[in-house]
């Protein structure tokens, strides 16, 4: 105990408040760390932890958060943690949507472990939340954990802000959290029965990797999706952002300049006139929030980017346009920094880049016309008997369109709706029906809006119905799941089968070599000779090989792949050359990729559709671009178009009558003169969706069953 503490209760408190107050994600895990340690507290007993801290904090500032804590858990839906008192979750990513996740399933009574490959929280970036966030936060403590949270009317906070609330949070409700571990793929249950799903970890001597679980909840971001899920590309119109973050330091200067929530050209054209005359920056739109932070965000037009030298050569494609090499780096900082200045009429003074991850200034340039969405929420896997259920949420199962908004509290949504998909499996209720279930929940997410959602906000908790009026929990059935899923396991089946040919096809000219499936096969190393002398003759010269010499073959193959193609081996020669059985999995991963390279299979290509631009005010019938969109009804219009009927004042969301006959919309002191009854066309969204299937490895993992069988069956 320090020192300079009267008691060990007090001292106990400080560091409580510490833990509290903590402002890096290193920070908050020793103070924890530190707390348990003197409270002698077992943070591994996630079923008791919780109840153990609060006996032993229990002065005024702890029992605020424990009475907030409290109130949530003792929600019906949670049944006091006995729904899932059997279940063991592994949580992947930290981020918003991960840590949220792990909230709800902690209070369900699971066992929860988190895995992220960060070890600190450093995005800078601004996430706009809708109001039922707020509320969910608040409810939650968010205020007691960052005093600054949703102050007045701000309705945004940084996502490293978002993730440290929630980290806090769940190391009170005894959830595991390990930062610095890589996940890099499951493990399925071992043949003796011995063990359970475990993943795959880097370090791999990590107390992670013998953790065994029954959930596994991917909330990776964007870029990861685990095998087995279909993939959905959306692609629009070609939109540039810029994000960039200035150094808060919260001088009276600082804080006098307003926020802009977004501004959108055709609102100010004579703000966006005036920047493109005095600056040559040319923007579509611009946001700009404080938190940690000053954050911009803007969309740029590609044409002044070009004039300004950030872009240095033009390109159809908007990979290439802003591929690195393509970018000049300064010329990007002085363009963001310009807006900054111009946007808030150099009111700003001293503006210095804040610094990202990597200790660079903080600002980013993306295309943010194309994004992902996972065909399915959920799955089931089973293995020796054992039966794993994985659910997606976050970027990962649905990247939002972020001029919209929409991440966080579409990521939210997707949490709770996972963690009532998880309560339903800890309660025993037949796989095919919790899968059914959760897709028919799926099925909403992306339509969500803050209009068409319930308003009850105290009421939001993980049961759907409470979320989504008129949701219909059965309108995917079971025998559907079953029929999407089989479909899947068959396209996997088909694309094994299909790796087969293709390799039987390209070594037949050589008679010494037989290919009847995709593992003993391949034990003399020559058929992977013979397939490298098909493509590249002048690599390789099979006459001069001797079928005996296993390990010489094997070696030589691999040697040349990985040499001039990049490709790792899978195992060494020489186990290659005498393990009693070739493992199937492995040798479909490496020929997989030996195929890619080879036939160089392009991704297909997908046709633009024009996502920013096309849609008309439903008022005014003019052009309306995503960043100053409203909505309410369905309809969506240009927030200044939002006007009564008959007085023409400002209608804000809640505070108007809607009258579907007639499609007008009135203050709450107007309404709807009955002779006046016309007929007005209901503006239609335009089905962005263009789905995209792209075969990669992991749709050929799902099943690694017997090819040749499989082979037979198919053709
Ligand atoms: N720049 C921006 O403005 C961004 C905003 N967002 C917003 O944040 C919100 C929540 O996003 P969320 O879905 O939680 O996703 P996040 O991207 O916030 O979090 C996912 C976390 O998982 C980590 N991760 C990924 N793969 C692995 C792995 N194999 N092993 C261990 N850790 C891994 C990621 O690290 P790493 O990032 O290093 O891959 C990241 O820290 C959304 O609203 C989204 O729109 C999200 C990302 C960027």
């Amino acid at each position: 105990m320090s020192q300079s503490f009267a008691s060990p209760s007090l001292y106990a408190h400080a560091l409580f408040d510490r833990f509290v107050a903590s402002q890096t994600c290193k920070e908050v895990q020793q103070n924890f760390a530190e707390l348990c340690h003197h409270l002698q507290l077992d943070s591994q007993d996630y079923h008791h932890f919780y109840n153990k801290l609060k006996e032993k904090l229990n002065y005024w500032k702890a029992k605020e958060l424990w009475q907030k804590i409290d109130k949530r858990a003792s929600h019906p839906d949670y049944e006091q943690g006995k729904p899932c008192a059997k279940t063991k979750c592994l949580v992947l990513g930290a981020g918003p949507c991960g840590l949220r996740t792990a909230v709800e399933l902690a209070l369900l009574g699971a066992q929860v472990v988190v895995l992220e490959k960060r070890t600190s929280f450093s995005r800078n970036n601004v996430l706009h939340l809708w109001p039922y966030t707020i509320r969910d936060l608040r409810n939650l403590g968010a205020k007691k954990f960052y005093g600054r949270f949703c102050s007045g009317s701000l309705d945004h906070i940084s996502i490293r802000q978002l993730q440290l609330i929630l980290l806090k949070l769940v190391l009170l409700l005894g959830v595991e959290v390990h930062t610095g571990v890589n996940f890099k793929g499951l493990l399925e249950p071992q043949a003796s029965g011995s063990t359970g799903w475990r993943a795959l970890v880097h370090p791999e001597s990590h107390p992670a990797a013998s953790y065994q679980f029954d959930v596994f909840i991917s909330a990776g971001g964007g870029r990861f999706v685990p095998d087995g899920f279909k993939i959905k590309e959306l692609r629009g119109k070609l939109a540039i952002g810029i994000t960039a973050n200035f150094t808060n330091r919260r001088t009276a200067a600082e804080t006098q300049v307003a926020e802009i929530s977004g501004v959108a050209r055709i609102y100010n054209q004579k703000f966006f006139q005036q920047l493109h005359t005095e600056m040559g920056i040319d923007l579509e739109n611009i946001v700009y929030y404080k938190d940690d932070t000053h954050y911009f965000v803007m969309t740029a037009k590609k044409n002044s980017l070009l004039k300004k030298g950030v872009i240095k050569q033009d390109s159809s494609d908007a990979e290439q346009l802003l591929a690195q090499a393509n970018v000049d780096q300064e010329a990007l900082l002085q363009y963001a920094y310009d807006a900054a200045q111009f946007s808030t009429s150099h009111k700003l003074p001293d503006l210095e880049f804040a610094l990202n991850h990597v200790g660079k200034p903080d600002v980013a340039m993306f295309d943010f016309t194309c994004m992902h969405r996972a065909e399915y929420a959920s799955l089931v896997r089973e293995r020796r008997g054992k039966k794993l259920l994985i659910g997606l949420v976050g970027d990962c199962l649905v990247e939002p369109f972020w001029p919209l908004g929409t991440g966080i509290a579409r990521g939210f949504l997707a949490a709770f709706d996972t963690a009532w998909m998880v309560r339903n499996w800890g309660k025993g209720v037949t796989h095919l029906q919790v899968l059914a279930e959760r897709e028919s929940v799926y099925q909403l997410l992306s339509q969500t809006t803050p209009e068409n959602t319930s308003k009850n906000y105290p009421a939001y908790s993980i049961d759907p119905s409470t979320r989504y009026p008129n949701v219909n929990l059965s309108s995917i059935k079971p025998k559907q799941v079953r029929r999407k899923r089989r479909s899947t396991e068959t396209d996997s089946l088909r694309r094994m089968v299909d790796l087969l040919s293709w390799c039987q096809k390209h070594t037949a000219w050589c008679e010494r070599v037989q290919v009847k499936d995709l593992s003993q096969s391949w034990r003399s190393g020559l058929a992977l000779c013979a397939l490298i002398q098909h493509f590249r003759p002048k690599l390789i010269d099979m006459s001069s090989l001797d079928e005996n010499d296993a390990v010489h073959n094997n070696q030589l193959a691999f040697d040349i792949l990985q040499r001039e193609f990049g490709i790792e081996p899978i195992m060494s020669a020489g186990d290659m050359a005498s393990s009693k059985e070739i493992d199937q999995l492995s040798v479909v991963l490496y020929l997989t990729q030996v195929h890619n390279v080879f036939t160089e299979a392009p991704l297909p290509k997908v046709p633009a559709t024009d996502l920013g631009s096309s849609e008309l005010c439903y008022f005014c019938h003019q052009q309306l671009y995503v960043l100053e969109r409203g909505s309410a009804e369905g309809k969506f219009f240009h927030r200044s178009c939002f006007i009564c009927q008959q007085c023409g004042t400002t209608l804000r969301q809640g505070g108007y009558t809607f009258y579907p006959d007639t499609g007008r919309f009135y203050c709450e002191e107007h309404s709807e003169p009955v002779e006046e009854k016309g007929e007005e066309g209901e503006l239609q969204q335009a089905d962005l969706s263009t789905g995209v299937q792209v075969w990669t490895i992991s749709e050929l993992i799902p099943l690694c069953i017997n090819v040749p069988i499989l082979f037979n069956m198919l053709h």
